[in-house]
């Protein structure tokens, strides 16, 4: 797992430590520089006169930009560093110089700034110190010039396919918002970033994740108590938390899933559906859905029963139609199937309010038009065991159908703050899929950033549910008990669905279904270990 903590919880953590002497900063700036000396010899080759470029703010972020350069420097590399503010870091400066760097003051001659960028162009390594966890707002001044500027040509050089330099970002891409992940202005975009202490929240969460490159988090020695604000399952935690079934175990123990997905009109959805939760190895999968659509589901898949009884998880909704607006306004359109009713009768179940319910409440996965069914409810709110799973889209009019007046776009640009609204509008645990998907539950929040592109694909959403609906059935007890678990199961099941779309295809198209083919090995590699 990767945890993140805010810049305050980084900055507390760091205070005592400074207190009492402790060298960060040489820790931090050495750590950076042996990243860079390994990522130049794997690019490379001989790391003797390979061009760096540094971009240095006025902060300490700087400071770790020119300690670094130092090293690099004494190691025979060409070492440029340039300075964007008037302020600087004085004891990095002079270390730089004394290794024999250069030192280009931009702020004092901002014509320089062409030859800047023409020079981090054709650099081996772009180091950007610009700013780092003490950014305010977007970048501004020179700061904001250079990282368009160079931004502008790296892309160039790239489309021409001329070799472009390897971008290395400092703490954080400069610009990107520390604690929310927003990208509020230009940023440099990083093959990797070298962070200290610990991630912070915008290196795992969308949209500023996609400009961080690969992650490389240097232990400085900070120790930070507080739960992190964000965290992001890894492969070594599956493994930890997979009820993987013995000689005790049966059907039951293992789980049911009670699926309602798809019509006449999308029979494909229940199809996926019910074939994602038996490979992801539920000890049975109910389909309720109307007896056409339920032979085509017995065709691709003779494990599925389709008559009523137990159910520890439900999935209701994918292939569905109907969101929360045309719910709202009243459109069922008549080509429901009883699908809704159906749906409702499981949410119902789910919620622990049907009368005559055995068993109790039980975990439930509310998707695509599963999500206009939540307002028919007889409370507003549902239990946290209640995973939405909405893309932005459907996020947008789940918020807009409970009063929030946003639009897609704001939702896109900060996917954290609007799962969170809908989190605690509703109760739910919210599941916003996206290339890095956003969970948030009660007092938890994950980013998954584990498919490849190619999985944005139609059916690849009900494939998730049906993992997730079946991974839930696992555990159905625990989550019902444990108010956060729904959450870390859910960006679990985003983690195997992930990388099952890898394994289908590794680096090319990957079809729904061939997602869901692939969970079982996905599985078995994730419990054997690497
Ligand atoms: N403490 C330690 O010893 C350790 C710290 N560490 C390192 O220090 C970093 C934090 O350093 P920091 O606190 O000095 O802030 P930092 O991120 O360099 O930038 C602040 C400066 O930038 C400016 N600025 C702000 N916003 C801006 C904008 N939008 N656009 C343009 N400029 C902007 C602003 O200047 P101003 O404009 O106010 O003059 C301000 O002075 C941290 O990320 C890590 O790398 C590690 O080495 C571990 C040990
Ligand atoms: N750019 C992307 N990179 C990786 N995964 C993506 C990307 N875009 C979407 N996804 C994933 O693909 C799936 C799409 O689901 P969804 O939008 O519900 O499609 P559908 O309703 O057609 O099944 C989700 O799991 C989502 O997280
Ligand atoms: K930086």
């Amino acid at each position: 797992m990767i945890s993140a903590w805010s810049a305050a919880a980084v900055r507390a953590a760091e205070e005592p430590l400074l207190a009492a002497g402790a060298p960060l900063m040489e820790r931090a700036s050495f750590a950076l520089a042996t990243h860079v000396l390994r990522d130049v010899a794997a690019r490379r080759g001989p790391v003797r006169g390979a061009r760096v470029v540094v971009l240095v703010g006025a902060g300490n972020n700087g400071g770790d930009a020119l300690h670094a350069g130092a090293v690099l420097a004494r190691r025979g590399l060409a070492v440029a560093a340039v300075l964007v503010a008037e302020r600087f870091h004085a004891p990095g400066r002079r270390a730089l110089e004394r290794a024999g760097g250069r030192v280009v003051e931009l702020f004092a001659a901002p014509a320089a700034l062409d030859a800047v960028v023409d020079d981090a162009a054709r650099a081996d390594v772009v180091l950007d110190g610009l700013v780092g966890i003490g950014a305010r707002g977007p970048l501004r001044g020179l700061a904001e010039e250079v990282v368009r500027a160079v931004s502008a040509r790296v892309a160039r050089r790239a489309g021409a396919d001329v070799a472009a330099p390897w971008v290395v970002a400092v703490d954080v891409p400069s610009g990107i918002g520390v604690d929310d992940g927003t990208v509020p202005g230009p940023v440099l975009a990083a093959d990797r970033t070298v962070t200290f202490g610990a991630a912070k929240p915008g290196l795992l969460l969308p949209p500023a994740a996609g400009m961080a490159g690969e992650v490389t988090v240097v232990d400085i020695g900070l120790e930070l108590a507080a739960p992190p604000a964000v965290r992001r399952r890894g492969p070594a935690d599956v493994a930890r938390s997979w009820p993987v079934p013995g000689l005790a175990d049966h059907k039951y123990t293992r789980g049911v899933v009670g699926v309602v997905a798809g019509t006449v009109t999308y029979p494909g959805a229940a199809v996926l559906t019910t074939t994602a939760a038996v490979r992801t190895g539920a000890g049975m999968v109910r389909y309720r859905g109307s007896e056409a659509v339920g032979r085509v589901v017995l065709a691709a898949r003779p494990e599925v029963v389709t008559a009523p009884g137990r159910v520890q998880s439900w999935v209701v909704g994918p292939g569905v139609p109907g969101g929360p607006e045309a719910s709202r306004a009243g459109e069922d359109d008549g080509l429901d199937d009883g699908q809704h009713e159906r749906g409702r009768a499981g949410l119902a179940a789910a919620s622990g309010r049907l009368a005559g319910t055995a068993g109790g409440p039980v975990p439930a996965v509310v998707d695509a038009g599963g999500l206009g069914l939540l307002d028919g409810l007889p409370d507003d709110r549902v239990p946290p065991w209640f995973v939405l799973t909405p893309h932005a889209g459907e996020l947008t009019a789940l918020l807009r159908s409970r009063g929030e007046d946003v639009r897609r776009p704001e939702v896109e640009a900060e996917p954290l703050r609007w799962a969170r609204r809908a989190h605690e509008l509703t109760g739910a645990t919210v599941l916003l899929k996206g290339g890095v998907t956003v969970v948030v539950g009660p007092g938890v929040a994950y980013a998954q950033g584990d498919g490849p592109g190619w999985l944005a694909t139609a059916g690849a959403g009900d494939v998730l549910a049906g993992v997730l609906g079946s991974m839930l059935a696992a555990r159905s007890r625990d989550v019902v008990e444990e108010p956060a678990l729904a959450a870390e199961v859910a960006a679990t099941a985003v983690l195997v669905h992930g990388r099952a779309a890898h394994r289908a295809n590794p680096g090319g198209p990957v079809a729904a279904l061939d997602v869901a083919g692939a969970v079982p090995a996905e599985i078995a590699a994730l419990l054997t270990g690497p």
